[in-house]
């Protein structure tokens, strides 16, 4: 089932000239929670910039197409300048045919006392699919931003069914843990978010990743003379690493806003480019740092020329070593269960 709820009129009223085609944005999982928090901000022009026009695709199953229809016409009254055309499906031929950027969210979420692993088997069937439509239709520039969890290793499915995308294409989102990071860092030393640099999120999007100071400033001063050992490695490594959980024990479901703008950040970052400074991201590895290369692994990342890069030599101390060393542990291990199930059937070339 495909509908078109395309109504914005071309150009009709709007200040910014229009000067190029819509870029195609597919969102999937668009009638749940993040999808709901995510679609507004991007026709708004929170994802792209307020001069570069949108078309929205929004993916569901069957069953959330109707909560997708409804997004479509409250898209629809807000009267977007940017936004040209709403399009929901349930086919991922259809939402990927052209797509320049793919937010792919569709998938369960967990409840409480669930890790995100367990959700490896039911989540992981969805993206080999995806990755396979992404593949047939995607346009040459196509980047897609793995969302749903067990994000990393859903990103190395949908890229494994992927062939001919460059595997660069995928990243998957650890920036909401990036983020909770500089948060709590920023509150902890007092000082604006703004003036925290070179933090690093490695490893999993899960318990096991390791937040990383070694390298951070906060107001041009290294930040592991401002702090304790102890409370690095006693409050705010545990902290950041279980956010996910404490969230779902307080609000009684799993991030939604915060992941929403986590992926607006993420991927106006790698579109536009960050400068000097950088930020964390699910890419795939291409070895550095002694992380098996084709593995999903968050990395210090740059985005340069619209590809992230990840940040090279940086001197890691035995601390840092072991800790990454532990998440990517637990990559393998997943790599190694979903390989196990049948989701990984094809070697990239
Ligand atoms: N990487 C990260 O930092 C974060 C990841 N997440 C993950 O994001 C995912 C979505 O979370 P919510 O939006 O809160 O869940 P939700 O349950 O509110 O929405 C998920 C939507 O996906 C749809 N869906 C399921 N299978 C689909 C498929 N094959 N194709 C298209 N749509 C499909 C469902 O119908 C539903 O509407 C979960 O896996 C959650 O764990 C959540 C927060 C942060
Ligand atoms: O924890 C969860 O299940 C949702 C998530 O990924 C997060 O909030 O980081």
């Amino acid at each position: 089932m495909t509908t078109d709820a395309s109504t914005v009129p071309e150009a009709a009223t709007v200040n910014v000239p229009v000067t190029r085609q819509p870029v195609r944005v597919t969102v999937t999982g668009a009638g749940g929670q993040i999808g709901y928090a995510l679609v507004f901000r991007i026709a708004a022009g929170a994802l792209l910039g307020t001069t570069t026009p949108i078309h929205l695709t929004l993916l569901e199953i069957p069953e959330g197409v109707k909560a997708a229809e409804g997004t479509a016409l409250e898209l629809e009254d807000c009267a977007f300048d940017l936004l040209r055309g709403v399009t929901v499906t349930d086919d991922p031929a259809v939402a990927f045919e052209g797509v320049n950027i793919a937010v792919l969210v569709g998938s369960r979420p967990r409840g409480p006392g669930m890790e995100r692993a367990d959700l490896l088997e039911a989540n992981g069937r969805i993206f080999g699919p995806q990755g396979t439509a992404i593949n047939a239709g995607g346009a040459d520039d196509v980047r897609v931003l793995v969302v749903g969890n067990p994000a990393n290793t859903n990103a190395l499915i949908a890229a494994a069914h992927a062939p001919d995308v460059p595997s660069d294409r995928f990243s998957a989102m650890t920036r909401l843990d990036h983020n909770r990071a500089v948060g709590q860092l920023a509150n902890h030393l007092d000082v604006s978010v703004g003036a925290i640099h070179g933090l690093t999120v490695w490893g999993n999007h899960s318990a096991s990743q390791y937040p990383d100071v070694f390298h951070a400033t906060a107001g041009g001063r290294a930040v592991r003379e401002l702090v304790d050992e102890r409370w690095l490695a006693e409050t705010f490594i545990p902290r950041v690493a279980q956010r996910g959980s404490e969230i779902i024990a307080v609000r009684g479901g799993s991030s939604v806003a915060s992941a929403a703008n986590a992926a607006i950040d993420h991927v106006r970052d790698w579109v536009t480019g960050r400068g000097v400074d950088w930020t964390s991201a699910g890419v795939v590895s291409d070895g550095s740092y002694d992380v098996p290369a084709g593995l999903v692994c968050s990395f210090p990342v740059r985005s340069v020329d619209g590809q992230w890069r990840i940040v090279p030599a940086l001197q890691l101390n035995e601390f840092s070593r072991s800790r990454i060393a532990a998440s990517v542990a637990e990559l393998v291990e997943e790599r190694d269960a979903v390989r196990a199930l049948g989701l990984l059937p094809l070697a990239r070339r």
